[in-house]
């Protein structure tokens, strides 16, 4: 008998959980899977719990929720030492990593695979003292991920994003960044944006960063430079084919470990979520965690 500790967001996907949950339990227990559940209630919660179960020596951790969710269960396992594997059902509305990895929306798919104990090495990033998988980012555009209430998401799903979206695309201004990365030059410069990503699915686009692996050890820098709104939409044109890592209005590097400062004041986006302010210190974890995938 295996011993699995489930934390799920029950908020989260329109309140999915709700529906499946106990034919999880049934499923998993079924093929020896004894499985104790966590419903978050807000948060902190699944950071709290995820490093409880760690400590308790659970042989897996399973979190059900969107990205917000698994970036609090990364958080509250990524610090421990003897990591138990990880499974992820996605609920949310983009669900980018689990994208990434390829992992199916078929809770009974992917409930037999944690069965067979398939799992695969990802990379974890460190920024500051907090940890992502898929992405960090600063610019006003990146705040847009946790300005759309969840109330919202629920109700309507990704169309919450576009319509936030639009109401930011008026208001984008660029911020004066001095980043200094392992392997290159000091850049200084005025950026729109800048992406740091782990893995190649970022903002539910699976060609923002279409070079990334989550498994290389590295991380794919992308920022936008200063630029006025229809040049805007050419590069964002661009990014939905991934051709615009070539652009001249575009900084793209692979490296291991970057400082980013601002004389401004700039937040940071860590998997959607806000991460604080720059100056931050990006740093990856090669192979860090076994996913379930
Ligand atoms: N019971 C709860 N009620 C309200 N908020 C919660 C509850 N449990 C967790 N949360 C918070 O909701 C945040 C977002 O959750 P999550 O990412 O799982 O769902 P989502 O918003 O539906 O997905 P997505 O971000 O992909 O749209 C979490 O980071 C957590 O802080």
């Amino acid at each position: 008998m295996r011993n699995a500790r489930l934390i799920y967001n029950p908020t989260s996907g329109r309140e999915e959980m709700k529906r499946r949950l106990a034919d999880i339990l049934h499923r998993l227990d079924s093929a020896g899977i004894e499985t104790s559940c966590h419903a978050t209630t807000g948060e902190g919660d699944a950071t709290r719990e995820a490093a409880d179960a760690v400590e308790r020596g659970y042989d897996l951790v399973i979190a059900a929720g969107g990205d917000g969710t698994l970036n609090e269960v990364i958080n509250g396992m990524a610090g421990r030492d003897n990591l138990p594997p990880l499974g992820i059902f996605p609920l949310g509305t983009t669900n980018d990593f689990a994208r990434a990895l390829g992992i199916s929306r078929n809770w009974e798919e992917y409930c037999d695979l944690v069965i067979r104990g398939e799992t695969r090495p990802i990379d974890v990033g460190k920024a500051n003292d907090r940890y992502f998988i898929n992405i960090a980012g600063g610019g006003t555009l990146t705040e847009l991920t946790y300005e759309v209430p969840s109330k919202l998401k629920t109700m309507i799903g990704q169309l919450a994003y576009y319509l936030k979206g639009i109401e930011k695309m008026v208001s984008l201004t660029p911020q004066e960044l001095i980043i200094q990365a392992s392997g290159q030059e000091i850049i200084h410069d005025e950026f729109m944006v800048f992406l740091i990503a782990n893995s190649n699915s970022v903002g539910g686009f699976d060609k923002l960063a279409p070079g990334a692996s989550i498994d290389d050890g590295l991380f794919d820098v992308i920022a936008l430079r200063k630029c006025n709104l229809a040049e805007f939409v050419r590069v964002a044109t661009l990014a939905l084919r991934g051709e615009h890592v070539n652009d001249k209005k575009v900084l793209h590097f692979r490296t291991d470990y970057m400082e980013v400062t601002s004389p401004g004041q700039v937040q940071l986006n860590l998997d959607g979520e806000f991460g604080g302010m720059l100056p931050g210190t990006f740093r990856i974890l090669p192979q860090h965690l076994r996913i379930f995938a």
